[in-house]
């Protein structure tokens, strides 16, 4: 299968890097520079069986796409360019939910396209990892099994090992709400509040994650794989995680790179909304909308959080 991906941020030039071992892969990206290096991913020399690309209508050519924007930029890309990407099969690996719409990727992609194919990809994997050939499972969610198992195939390396599903909003769901809770974590060491409090953050933040899910359709059980507790169990752990690093920063006081993409603050107000919508209880992602919005201290969340009603398990 011919690939090409959209978007050199880190994680798109890195699965371009990977893919590449299986034969020639097209990154398109609006500033690639000429010394195939990726300023996203330092260190990193793109292989020459990456063919590089500004040119987003030679791009677009390809049957198959696999998209590396972060969730609030894919809605804006897509109504852009629906016309051409309109029919094709379109891969995302956004992790986040559209603070317009409240949507996850493949609605997006659905509402904008509506004969695209449409999947995601998405797990535990952080870009450098995966662009240092080190090996990652991941999840390939797609509502046609035969695409997904043709994209299973298609995406699979020696180290790079994809597992399917038929859920596509449990996995995005996972992906995008997993992000919310490791600004949680990352605020819970950032403020020195222990590793106890850390383990409750991510326990009861994936009680979350599964009741929101769940009630937006997803199976419990996907919840549970790689795209969901599997991701969460990483960026709520480790400091390569922007979303941890973020809330790190947040929890002790300390300033933060405006510039990094941290997909956990739009999608924690995308998740506050919906909630209240749906009348579903999300307080730690609410609470994250509030922190992250400078409207509440640590002190003042933490007191909240403990002192509300007890409860059954
Ligand atoms: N990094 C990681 O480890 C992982 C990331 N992901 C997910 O992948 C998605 C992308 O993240 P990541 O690659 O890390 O982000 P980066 O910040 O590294 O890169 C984002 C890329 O998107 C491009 N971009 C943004 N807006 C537009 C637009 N309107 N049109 C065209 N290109 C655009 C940027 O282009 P430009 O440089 O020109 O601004 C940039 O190349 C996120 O949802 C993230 O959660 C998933 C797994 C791992
Ligand atoms: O999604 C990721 C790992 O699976 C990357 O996490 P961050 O966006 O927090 O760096």
């Amino acid at each position: 299968m011919n690939i090409t991906i959209l978007g050199a941020g880190a994680f798109g030039t890195a699965l371009a890097v990977a893919l590449s071992v299986n034969g020639p892969v097209t990154l398109w990206g609006r500033r690639l520079g000429s010394d195939r290096q990726s300023p996203r991913l330092p260190g990193v020399t793109l292989p020459a069986a990456i063919n590089l690309t500004e040119d987003l209508d030679t791009a677009l050519n390809a049957q198959c796409l696999l998209l590396g924007l972060p969730a609030q930029a894919l809605g804006g890309f897509l109504a852009d360019h629906a016309d051409a990407l309109d029919g094709k099969t379109l891969v995302s690996t956004a992790k986040g939910i559209d603070l317009t719409h409240l949507t996850g990727p493949s609605s997006l992609i659905a509402q904008a396209c509506p004969a695209a194919h449409v999947a995601v990809l998405t797990g535990p994997s952080f870009a450098a990892d995966i662009a240092r050939g080190l090996p990652t499972a991941l999840t390939l969610a797609c509502t046609d099994p035969k695409i997904g198992q043709s994209l299973q195939h298609a995406f699979s390396t020696p180290v790079l090992r994809l597992y399917r599903t038929t859920d596509v909003t449990g996995a995005e769901l996972g992906g995008a709400l997993k992000n919310v809770i490791a600004i949680a974590a990352g605020i819970v060491i950032g403020a020195r509040l222990g590793d106890s409090a850390r383990a409750a953050i991510i326990t009861r933040g994936f009680a979350e994650m599964t009741r929101l899910a769940v009630r937006l359709g997803a199976r419990s059980e996907t919840l549970t794989g790689l795209s969901g507790l599997g991701d969460l169990t990483l960026t709520c752990t480790s400091p390569q995680s922007r979303n941890f690093r973020f809330g790190h920063a947040l929890g002790e006081g300390a300033a933060f790179d405006t510039t990094t993409t941290v997909e956990g603050v739009a999608t924690a107000r995308a998740v506050a909304r919906l909630a209240e919508r749906l009348g579903t209880d999300m307080p730690i992602a609410a609470m994250v909308a509030r922190l992250a919005d400078g409207t509440v201290s640590v002190e003042k969340a933490l007191e909240d959080l403990m002192n509300r009603p007890l409860k059954e398990e």
